[in-house]
């Protein structure tokens, strides 16, 4: 149920709170009966004319009203800090699953729902013990005390009150029936529109060069309208039941007054007829909370829907940690040792692939696009960790490392260079905040960042916008470069660094890691053959394994797979647009 459900996404502590909680609601809505009952025999007191029988049990009624002002302060309070238990909790307990989730589970179409769970979803959820669960209970505990007090004065009272019970609960099976079947498609299209916003926000630059403007946002548009129409089934859906509701509210209230008129034309006596309208003061707050019952349990719905979103989202599987971490290594050669994977079952990238990265030297990685060379430099980084095969770092499996302790050993650099909002300085220091100015400068010499630096107006101050919007994609780059070389970590992954910068800067910024050699373990995937000209040893990859190893001159000589990816890539380098007057050279076909 509802309850158990909440307890699961609390702490053990908070969970015992919940129940405290719960069984305060209940004594609140138990009082809150007891109390109204307590109205009848003073109105049939005063009808018959008996003030001071009257006035007697106005004691009783203060008393029970003071009782139930406490008791409902104690609820609403607990409810009020279970809901800020689940703040803290529900924000923490997801954040912290989705750190540790492989890099394959942020589909965009995750990333929405995730988003989605974690504003709108939350603050639903919550909503539950701070304004729902509450007057929910009030709306069924209380009628049915004063129905159990009806009972003692007539049973046939309490019986016409009672009969709506099963037709009211029927009401509340079907509003919930229906609701959720709709629930899950309104949740999925707001995901989805979600997701289709941020596509055709981030595409403008592409579907405006490509003169898509128009139909561009035909992808968009279509979500938005699955969306509205998801919503407004919603909306429609569970009116209905919402009324079904209201008519048995009221039909309990018909029937109520008849049985009571029946009861009256029966025996006429005045002390009966007095007890009759005093019971009908009762038939009234019987009714009313009756009526509210499918409005609360439309917002349990809706909040039930965000906790299956959340449970779906902490049931995906994390990286394993080890419960006893492994001391971090001494030395930073890394092995692969006949390591496959597959990001789906059907397209193998990696099949049985052996490959040395000795200690403190430098290895270029080659291969035709599409090889799995990112996704080795990604295993390392341990975003994914291999089906078959081992990875070590210093002879310790990575999965048997803490993570930030093979965090810690590790500076990537990836394709996709992601600057945050703030300054080139802001952004340089991320890789090691506590860095001084001179490592600071160096790090800016050896990525050739200091040109962008004396080129800026505020220099080191300059905004780099959010994304890095402002700089251009090489500049972009060397921000990157002088980020992961600033952390002086043990080993350097480059996937690509240095693919948008120009030759001159290329050299440079190649001539500057050289430096670094014998300093680090470095890892380089360059299409760029020239810049691996230097390196201590190239791996060539095809297929899912490395299929030629050596120094450029040795793999040259061996005449092989590099030779071919050599020449395939020089003939590319060799071709030229067509002018009016000039045939295409080299060109294919
Ligand atoms: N997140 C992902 N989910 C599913 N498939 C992926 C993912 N990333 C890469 N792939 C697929 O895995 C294969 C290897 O990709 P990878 O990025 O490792 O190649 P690469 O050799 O680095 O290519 P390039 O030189 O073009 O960067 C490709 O077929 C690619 O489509």
């Amino acid at each position: 149920m509802i309850l158990s459900r909440l307890s699961r996404l609390l702490s053990a502590n908070d969970g015992a709170r919940l129940t405290g909680y719960v069984r305060w609601s209940l004594a609140y809505c138990i009082a809150q009966g007891v109390t109204l009952a307590l109205a009848a025999p003073i109105v049939g007191a005063l009808l018959e004319g008996e003030t001071a029988r009257a006035a007697a049990w106005l004691v009783p009624l203060l008393i029970g009203t003071t009782v139930t002002w406490q008791l409902q302060y104690t609820s609403v309070r607990g409810g009020f800090e279970i809901a800020l238990a689940l703040l803290d909790t529900l924000r923490h307990r997801i954040g912290e699953h989705v750190v540790a989730l492989p890099l394959g589970w942020f589909t965009p179409a995750n990333v929405g729902r995730l988003s989605v769970t974690l504003g709108q979803g939350v603050m639903d959820i919550l909503g539950l013990p701070a304004h729902q669960l509450t007057p929910l209970m009030r709306a069924v505990v209380t009628p049915a005390v004063l129905i159990v007090t009806l009972a003692l004065y007539d049973g046939h009272m309490a019986l016409a009150a009672a009969i709506v019970t099963p037709a009211l609960a029927a009401t509340y099976w079907w509003a919930g029936r229906l609701g959720r079947s709709v629930d899950s498609s309104a949740h999925a299209a707001t995901a989805e529109a979600g997701e289709r916003m941020v596509e055709f926000a981030q595409s403008q630059l592409i579907l405006r060069a490509f003169g898509c403007g128009d139909h561009g946002h035909a992808a968009f548009d279509r979500a938005l309208v699955t969306q509205n129409r998801a919503k407004r089934r919603q909306l429609w859906v569970v009116l209905p039941p919402l009324l079904a509701n209201s008519w048995v509210a009221q039909l309990s209230f018909l029937s109520l007054m008849a049985c009571a008129t029946a009861l009256a034309l029966e025996d006429s006596e005045p002390h009966r007829i007095a007890m009759l309208v005093a019971m009908l003061v009762l038939v009234n707050r019987i009714v009313e909370p009756l009526t509210e019952v499918a409005i609360y349990s439309a917002g349990i719905r809706m909040a039930s829907a965000h906790i299956d979103a959340v449970e779906t989202i902490l049931a995906a599987r994390a990286l394993p940690v080890p419960t006893v971490p492994a001391p971090p290594p001494t030395r930073c050669d890394i092995a692969f040792h006949k390591v496959s994977f597959a990001y789906s079952p059907d397209l193998p990238v990696l099949d049985g692939l052996d490959l040395t990265l000795p200690a403190c030297t430098t290895t270029g990685l080659v291969g035709a696009s599409g090889a799995g060379k990112s996704t080795i430099l990604r295993l390392i980084a341990r975003f994914w960790d291999p089906d078959e095969g081992s990875i070590q770092i210093g002879g310790v499996e990575l999965h048997r490392l803490d993570r930030a302790d093979l965090m810690s050993l590790i500076a990537p650099v990836f394709q996709e260079t992601y600057l945050f909002s703030g300054t080139l300085r802001d952004n340089v220091l991320l890789g090691r905040p506590d860095a001084s100015e001179a490592e600071l400068r160096e790090a800016a010499g050896l990525s050739r960042l200091d040109d962008v630096v004396v080129r800026l107006p505020a220099g080191w101050d300059s905004p780099v916008g959010e994304g890095g919007t402002l700089l251009s994609g090489g500049e972009r780059q060397r921000v990157a470069v002088a980020r992961a070389l600033l952390k002086g970590a043990p080993i350097l992954l480059f996937d690509e660094a240095t693919g948008a910068l120009d030759p001159e800067s290329q050299a440079a910024v190649a001539d500057g890691l050289r430096r670094l050699h014998g300093r680090a373990t470095m890892l380089v995937i360059s299409h760029q053959l020239e810049t691996l000209s230097h390196v201590d040893r190239i791996a060539v990859l095809d297929r899912g394994r490395v299929v030629e190893e050596g120094t450029h001159d040795e793999l040259v000589a061996l005449g092989g797979r590099y030779v071919e990816f050599r020449n395939a890539r020089a003939a590319a380098e060799g071709w030229s647009l067509p002018t009016r007057r000039e045939p295409a050279r080299n060109r294919p076909g």
